[in-house]
């Protein structure tokens, strides 16, 4: 096909883009706390200087500053507001994508250092290698192959591109409001990259779920206390808020906050069919994952939970003491942690309320004296595509030519928090093409991406480039 040159670009140019990669990798881009913002900013840059050297005009578009848990404002890294030349005849296509990643240490159990890309057996380990740095790297680099070749790209070409999605992409929806008549006006399409396909097929996503974040907070004394003083005497932070977090689930995965579950749309019949349908080889989850039982015995099941079913998951515990050997204090204050990913018809304001009113009213009943607080700094809404549209044909198209076979049409059970927002202001048609691997293990120890879907996956781009300009033009 008219596509040969470049794919064959794409395999020449292999150890050059690993090589890039590695250093986007060793940039620690964690954005979970501002202590780290600075190596977030500096990864930005550099993608930045990337897009410039591809000819990109650039915007650090300012986002403003968040308000800490601590009461503390700190101001926000930039979002990556980017255009390459434009040609009004050709349709235009907007790229979202981040830099920042979850924290990572070799000491959570790494085989290898998190920051330095490692390839072995195929599979380059690192931190942000999926989630999302490499498919980032693989559409600039689509992008690079037909510049490279000297052919047109067919399509105009937009990027967003933020360091702040792990931390639940704050002021990139009034961004998106603000821009809305600019920077969004001429985009026909918005595509995004950042998750995986459930098998060794390729696949389209057309869902994502949502989430909503919660912090609980129990503040007991003005300080730590020694437990053989006041243990016995006193109502401890840490004993109400393990009370109020064992309160959250039960031991089935059944949500116990009044409401949620009742909130969630009804299984219909066709989409019974519709999971039934699915190839899902549960063995291979089981032996990616090392999980040996899970909560349900089907894959039916098992994929509905993972999509359409909400979920609640606890994630720690800040202030409570965690480090090895035996500290016997009482911790003065603690947070707990956890959230509850959404799905249609849930909503995330009505969720804060029904999480609020059911910890209050444990916490009451417990009669302690200690100070209780619920916030939720994230509430991100479910996503749902409208896969009649004609980028899922271009999608689809793109796979066939590129792996010759057809796409999964599959769901995603994380969030993109920005995905709904994009939609629900722009009215744009969105789609998701993934190209992590199902094993990619984002966000756990040894995460990775395989050589072969980071090189495959760039050609997958440029091709959807291609077939986006052979769709009727809107
Ligand atoms: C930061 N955050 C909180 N909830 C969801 C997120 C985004 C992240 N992509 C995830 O799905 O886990
Ligand atoms: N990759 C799925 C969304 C996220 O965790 O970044
Ligand atoms: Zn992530
Ligand atoms: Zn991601």
């Amino acid at each position: 096909s008219g596509l040969d040159p470049i794919f064959k670009y794409i395999d020449e140019q292999q150890n050059e883009f690993v090589q890039r990669l590695k250093e986007w990798v060793a940039i620690p881009s964690d954005s979970s706390e501002p202590q780290t913002w600075d190596k977030v900013v500096r990864m930005l840059n550099v993608t930045a200087d990337k897009i410039k050297m591809l000819g990109g005009n650039i915007e650090f578009a300012d986002v403003g500053s968040q308000r800490m848990s601590n009461g503390q404002l700190v101001h926000l890294p930039p979002v990556i507001l980017a255009e390459l030349k434009k040609d009004p005849k050709k349709p235009t296509l907007c790229i979202y994508g981040h830099v920042d990643v979850q924290p990572a240490k070799k000491e959570d159990g790494w085989t290898t250092d998190p920051y330095t890309l490692t390839e072995i057996n195929g599979n380059l380990y690192g931190r942000g290698a999926s989630d999302n740095k490499g498919p980032v790297l693989a559409w600039l680099h689509a992008v690079e192959a037909y510049q490279a070749l000297k052919q047109e790209i067919p399509v105009n070409i937009k990027f967003i591109i933020e360091g702040m999605e792990e931390a639940g992409s704050n002021g990139l929806d009034t961004l998106t409001e603000q821009r809305n008549m600019t920077f969004f006006s001429d985009v026909d399409y918005i595509v995004i990259s950042d998750n995986i396909w459930i098998s060794k097929k390729p696949a389209l996503t057309y869902a994502t779920r949502g989430n909503c974040f919660f912090f609980v907070e129990v503040e007991g004394q003005k300080q730590d206390m020694h437990s053989g003083v006041f243990g016995g005497s006193i109502h401890e932070a840490m004993t109400d808020l393990i009370a109020l977090l064992d309160s959250l689930v039960d031991s089935r995965g059944r949500i116990l906050v009044p409401g949620i579950n009742e909130a969630v749309a009804p299984l219909t019949e066709e989409e019974e069919k519709r999971y039934q349908g699915i190839e899902f080889d549960l063995e291979a989850h089981k032996k990616d994952s090392g999980v040996t039982k899970f909560l349900y015995d089907t894959k039916e099941e098992i994929l509905q939970h993972r999509w359409r079913y909400p979920s609640l998951s606890i994630h720690g515990i800040e202030g409570a003491f965690s480090d090895p050997g035996s500290k016997t204090v009482i911790p003065r204050k603690v947070i707990g942690k956890f959230s509850i990913r959404q799905v249609p018809n849930m909503d995330p304001s009505e969720v804060e309320k029904q999480v609020t009113k059911y910890l209050q009213k444990l916490f009451a009943e417990r009669n302690s004296p200690n100070q209780l607080k619920v916030t939720m700094p994230i509430g991100a809404k479910p996503w749902v595509a409208n896969v009649s549209d004609p980028q899922f044909v271009a999608g689809r198209r793109a796979v066939q030519t590129v792996f010759g076979v057809d796409p999964d049409l599959i769901c995603e059970g994380s969030t993109i928090p920005i995905a709904r927002n994009f939609q629900d202001v722009t009215g744009k048609s969105i789609i998701m093409l993934p190209i992590g691997g199902a094993d990619d293990g984002e966000h756990s120890q040894n995460e990775k991406m395989s050589r072969s879907n980071y090189i495959q996956g760039t050609k997958l781009f440029a091709a959807f480039f291609y077939e986006l300009s052979q769709l009727p033009q809107k």
